[in-house]
């Protein structure tokens, strides 16, 4: 039987909704509108698309947006100097720095120098750390993303074996510490796995983000299978495909997510959702 499809545009259109309403009940308590910095350094085209996506994802929710465009010969100077500024900005409750940053500067610096209270994307160490201690404040977008397609397939996470392939910092580390804190069984495969694909035939949740097109081949897939696909690669014809084999991989798996529209909308929905949260903290509201 063909897979159902887990549709992240639909969900994080059901969260953009909960937010806006969230917002709206904010300001009325409290009279605080939910801010958030969005700070974009050069002129890379995609970041561009992603931070206007972003802001306009914002303004529908009912988040002031305070826009900061910087040529790409700013220095790292000058920009930990705004993010200085921002820190302090009692109307700001998120800092979104969107990366990549130009070679020049120094990302893991800038991440640092993000007030861990207002850490939207939570690359900070500090929520990474709480993370791993099991009590997360601020968790980054895209995981956060994935484990609530996870839970709207109604499969419970508790006691699943989870396969998250690759290890980055800003998805399948963070990935495989989300699923670990929801009792999942979980292992992490990257570019020295041994036999990856027998340990992803394991795999009762397998999750991808490794960064190669159509990585995840049928072969590699359990029956039944949630398949979530984080990838965002360009075929040779510069069309937009994931990390996985979709059409054959999805006649075999129980529930997939498509790419486009899959983790990418949700990571957008969780930037926000993570303002809303942190200016109902300073609200005094949770
Ligand atoms: N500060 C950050 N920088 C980056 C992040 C991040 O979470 N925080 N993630 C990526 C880029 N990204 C968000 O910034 C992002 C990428 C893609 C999408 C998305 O919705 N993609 C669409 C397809 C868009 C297209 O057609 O090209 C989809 O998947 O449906 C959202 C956010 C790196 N930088
Ligand atoms: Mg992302």
């Amino acid at each position: 039987m063909a897979a159902r499809l887990i549709d992240g545009k639909a969900l994080a259109q059901q969260v953009r909704e909960r937010l806006a309403t969230e917002s709206a009940e904010l300001f009325e308590k409290s009279g605080i509108r939910p801010g958030l910095a969005t700070i974009l350094v050069g002129d890379d085209p995609a970041s561009h698309v992603y931070v206007k996506n972003k802001q306009k994802a914002c303004e529908l929710a009912g988040i002031y947006v305070d826009d900061h465009k910087l040529p790409a010969a700013t220095t790292q100077s000058e920009l930990l100097a705004l993010i200085e500024k921002k820190n302090a900005d009692p109307k700001i409750h998120g800092i979104l720095v969107q990366l990549p940053l130009p070679k020049h500067i120094d990302s893991k610096v800038i991440l640092e120098a993000v007030s861990p209270l207002k850490d939207a994307d939570g690359f900070h160490p500090y929520n990474f750390g709480r993370l791993v201690e099991g009590h997360p404040v601020f968790e980054a977008c895209t995981p956060k993303g994935v484990i609530k397609m996870i839970e709207s397939t109604g499969v419970p996470i508790e006691g699943k074996r989870a396969v998250v392939v690759g290890r980055s910092n800003i998805v399948g580390k963070p990935l495989a510490l989300m699923l670990l804190q929801r009792n999942a069984t979980v292992t992490i495969c990257h570019s020295k796995t041994k036999d990856l694909p027998a340990v992803c035939r394991e795999a009762e949740l397998l999750l991808v983000a490794i960064g190669k097109a159509k990585f995840v081949t049928a072969d590699m897939v359990r029956e039944g299978a949630v398949v979530i696909d984080v990838g965002t690669n360009k075929t040779p014809e510069g069309k937009l495909c994931g990390d996985v084999d979709f059409e054959p991989v999805s006649r075999l798996a129980g529930w997939i997510s498509p790419v486009p529209g899959g983790v990418g909308p949700m990571t957008i929905a969780m930037l926000l959702e993570n303002t809303v949260e942190s200016a109902k903290r300073t609200a005094g509201l949770t």
